[in-house]
């Protein structure tokens, strides 16, 4: 698999990608978020964001996929990340909520809690205690680390390559009163801003699937990690059970990394020697998606299919109905129509449909066993 190095933004890059999402998001990162952000936007601006996103996998399809391809994508990781957020951000909260996720679900348990039981599984993985500087990578607008703050007293900062999730992480600490308890900056985890040795722990939900290369990503972690420090990550892998040979098992992972921002998806297998050639001590790994590890009694993609039988409360059914792929319908529609009248700014329709062929790819990878969002790998930095 592709081992790519990569470079720090130039700060002229920077201040131009600034400039740039500033003026996409006008003012919207100070509304409610979700729809009433989406139709807040420069509609010039969502249109470039959006060739620059879809150059990648317009017209690609399983069976002319080649390496070369593959490698474009690796090599424009961070503005593909980037614009991949700019564009589904909004979607994301309207949809989802504020933790960008998926979880396990137990037996009478509604979604948030769910959400929410994933982070302090996490936490409690890694041992996250009151008092210690924890290091988010790969934030989103800031729902787990605000979590894991409450939930174990520690200081969190919390690092995203895309601003406009900064801007919302910021707010939301500050609506909530956490201002003392969480910092967030706008980074490439790829070249993480802080000095060697500067966190107790660091986790990562669901973020460095989007690296070029995982074991420079966790090389970075290695580093800013204090000595004898603990890493957590819940990543997405294709499993053992996943055949690249087999075009419908390739087209189910084209479609998650087309609809999910990600440049190439690895194996299990690629994951585990990542971490341990970054130079983590691996403590503990499994997935938490495999039936064998897990006390769920409906599958981490139940919300984005069709059964609604799961549900728990009114609340969740009102919840799921924005996430399912009956929801999904209408919910498009609209969105579509909305773009039809100029009220929601060009391309929002196509990021919309380009979301719910993920949703297909990844409830269809879910049950097919081919894909997990929740491999858990605990890796400890030696002491010396
Ligand atoms: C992309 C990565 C690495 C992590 C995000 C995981 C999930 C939070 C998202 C994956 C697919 C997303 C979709 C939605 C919300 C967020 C995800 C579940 C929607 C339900 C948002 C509302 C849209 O109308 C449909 C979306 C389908 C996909």
């Amino acid at each position: 698999m592709v081992n790519s190095t990569s470079q720090a933004l130039l700060p002229a890059d920077q201040a131009r990608n600034m400039a740039f999402d500033k003026i996409l998001h006008k003012n919207s990162s100070n509304s409610q978020g979700g729809l009433r952000a989406m139709i807040n936007k420069d509609n010039e601006a969502h249109k470039a964001a959006v060739v620059e996103y879809f150059q990648h996998w317009d017209e690609k399809k399983a069976e002319d996929e080649t390496e070369a391809v593959r490698q474009s994508r690796v090599i424009d990781y961070a503005s593909l990340t980037r614009q991949y957020y700019n564009l589904a951000t909004d979607l994301y909260e309207y949809g989802w909520g504020e933790a960008f996720h998926f979880c396990r679900f137990a037996y009478g348990e509604a979604f948030k809690s769910a959400v929410n039981r994933h982070e302090h599984y996490l936490a409690s993985s890694i041992g996250i205690k009151p008092g210690m500087r924890v290091l988010d990578v790969g934030c989103g607008v800031g729902g787990p680390a605000r979590e894991i703050v409450k939930f174990t007293g520690c200081h969190v900062t919390g690092l995203n390559i895309n601003n406009y999730q900064i801007s919302r992480a910021k707010q939301y600490a500050v609506k909530e009163g956490l201002t003392h308890k969480l910092d967030f900056v706008q980074g490439d985890f790829m070249n993480l801003p802080f000095p060697d040795d500067s966190f107790d722990a660091v986790y990562v939900i669901e973020a460095t699937v989007h690296a070029p290369s995982l074991e420079s990503a966790y090389r970075e972690i290695f580093r800013v990690l204090k000595p004898g420090g603990v890493f957590g990550v819940y990543e997405w892998f294709m499993t053992d059970a996943y055949n690249n040979d087999d075009l419908t098992h390739r087209q189910i992972r084209l479609d998650i990394e087309q609809g999910d921002g990600i440049a190439q998806m690895l194996k299990v297998e690629d994951g585990l020697a990542a971490i341990q050639a970054a130079g983590f001590t691996l403590e503990t790994h499994y997935d938490l998606a495999d039936d064998s590890n897990d006390t769920s009694v409906a599958p981490w993609y139940w919300p984005l299919g069709t059964d609604l039988r799961y549900a728990q409360s009114l609340s969740d059914v009102l919840t799921v109905l924005r996430m399912n792929r009956f929801g999904r319908v209408v919910s498009h529609a609209f969105i579509s129509v909305l773009e039809l009248l100029q009220i929601a700014p060009a391309g929002t329709g196509k990021t919309a449909e380009s979301l719910a062929k993920a949703a297909d790819a990844l409830v269809e990878g879910g049950k097919k066993k081919l894909f997990t969002p929740m491999y858990l790998m605990v890796g400890r930095k030696p002491e010396f």
